[in-house]
């Protein structure tokens, strides 16, 4: 295992109940605490509610972490999918209703770029539901364009509509 240390910066997102964690919120939260216990959380944003984007129907849960571990992108990758697996996900249905959605929008190694993951993640820029819990605990973070977090959320700021 590659010891170096790496951070990540983790979207989490749900709009299905579970039937221990209840609501999206508590399914968030019982992320949050999965992430606690799998790796070194550093920080965690407060949860979002907002509407599905896309075809995606009930209106979400969605925060961010940030996490460090000596885990590169693929090994991540593949601890997330367990852990959402664990919640109950069915991997396929990629624009589909979901319990547990955990994304790497981010790390410090840049660019990454393999079979099935791009990071950063390519739709972070465009995503309030992403860009908002992100920035909460990471305004700073640097992307490999230059722009850092905030700069993401000033952007998505002006499209956000009024519910
Ligand atoms: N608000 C919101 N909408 C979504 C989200 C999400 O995380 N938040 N994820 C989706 C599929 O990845 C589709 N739509």
């Amino acid at each position: 295992m590659n010891a170096t240390p790496h951070l990540y910066l983790i979207g989490i997102g749900s709009n299905r109940r579970h039937i221990r964690h209840g609501r999206p919120q508590g399914v968030v939260e019982a992320a949050i605490a999965r992430l606690d216990t799998d790796f070194m959380l550093f920080d965690a944003s407060p949860i979002l509610l907002n509407p599905a984007f896309g075809n995606a129907g009930r209106d979400f849960a969605n925060a961010a972490a940030m996490i460090e571990t000596p885990l590169a992108p693929r090994q991540m990758l593949s601890a997330l999918k367990a852990i959402e697996s664990d919640f109950g996900r069915k991997p396929g249905r990629r624009w589909g209703d979901r319990v547990l959605d955990l994304d790497i929008l981010a790390w410090s190694g840049g660019r990454h770029h393999s079979q099935g993951l791009t990071i950063p993640h390519p739709a972070f820029a465009d995503r309030p539901s992403a860009v908002i819990p992100a920035a909460a605990i990471a305004p700073n973070w640097p992307l490999p364009d230059g722009l850092r977090v905030r700069h993401l959320k000033e952007r998505v700021g002006k499209r956000l509509a009024p519910r």
